[in-house]
């Protein structure tokens, strides 16, 4: 459970990013964190892990306070929440192994995670999610060998290694082609549910937050001014989030690239009819 409240970040700029963001995450459920460029999505993620400090306001996970932790504790904690990156951020030259086996080094001592070797436990477990991922055959290849989808996959799974309370997800699909969006998404939602585990996913697609998330959460200017099922995100709804002309002009880009799809699909299904 993650009880975020009344949360605000000013920069030394004076960039008045979050202001009095309040909200509590069960157990389980993926929130689809949407909004316009510079609306304090990332900064939220940020203040969350603490890789930003917040100004003021509180961010408890399972009851334990991070704003005020010392760095010790601070690290502690951070092993507790797995992030997910739009770039992956895999060791490209290691294999897919080794880079789920990444996931443990806040845990391994010193001296073992500097020769790499882990305990047959953490390896049991690496193979395990490999196999959920779909990627158990692709252990022993280097990570700079697979494809965006599938190095989006062992960077699900090093999350997953870390035996993580919460998800800090940050773009996910950005790199991804629509297909592998979807899937990529799929995963994400059906991997915390069926482990309650509960997910923040920073995600500028409305329709892949629409079709994939639990609830969706707008923020505007740093407030929020949506928070809601993905059901009732409106087009009023999504006009107070965005503003009016950005709105019609992404509205106009999904369905552009739907059109773009259902003609790629055809060709497709034509292809495969030969
Ligand atoms: N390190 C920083 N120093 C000063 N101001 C910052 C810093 N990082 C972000 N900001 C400002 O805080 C506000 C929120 O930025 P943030 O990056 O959190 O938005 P965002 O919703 O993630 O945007 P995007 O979708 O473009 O990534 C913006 O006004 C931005 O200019």
């Amino acid at each position: 459970m993650l009880d975020v409240t009344r949360l605000s970040k000013t920069y030394r700029t004076g960039d008045q990013a979050l202001s009095d963001v309040s909200f509590s995450l069960p157990q389980g459920q993926v929130v689809g964190l949407i909004g316009p460029s510079g609306a304090g999505k990332s900064t939220l993620i940020r203040c969350i892990n603490r890789l930003v400090a917040p100004t003021t306001g509180s961010v408890k996970l399972n009851g334990i306070e991070l704003t005020t932790l010392n760095a010790r504790d601070l690290r502690k904690a951070r092993r507790r929440i797995g992030m997910i990156f739009q770039e992956y951020a895999l060791v490209e030259r290691l294999s897919v192994m080794e880079n789920v086996l990444s996931g443990r080094l806040g845990y391994v001592p010193f001296w073992r995670s500097f020769t790499r070797r882990f305990p047959g436990h953490d390896i049991a477990r690496a193979f395990q999610l490999l196999d959920r991922v779909g990627l158990a055959q692709h252990a022993d290849k280097r990570a700079d060998a697979l494809s965006g989808g599938q190095r989006q996959r062992v960077g699900i799974a090093r999350a997953l290694e870390q035996d993580p309370e919460l998800l800090l997800v940050d773009e996910p699909t950005a790199s991804l082609d629509p297909r592998t969006s979807r899937q990529i998404m799929r995963l994400i939602t059906e991997i915390c549910r069926e482990s309650g585990l509960p997910a923040i996913v920073n995600i500028h697609d409305v329709v892949l937050a629409q079709a994939f998330t639990d609830r969706i959460i707008g923020l505007r200017a740093g407030r929020i001014v949506f928070d809601g099922p993905p059901s009732a995100l409106s087009h009023d709804v999504l006009t107070t989030i965005y503003g009016e002309e950005d709105w019609n002009a992404m509205r106009k880009g999904t369905a552009e690239q739907q059109d773009a799809e259902a003609e790629a699909d055809a060709a497709m299904q034509v292809l495969a009819a030969q």
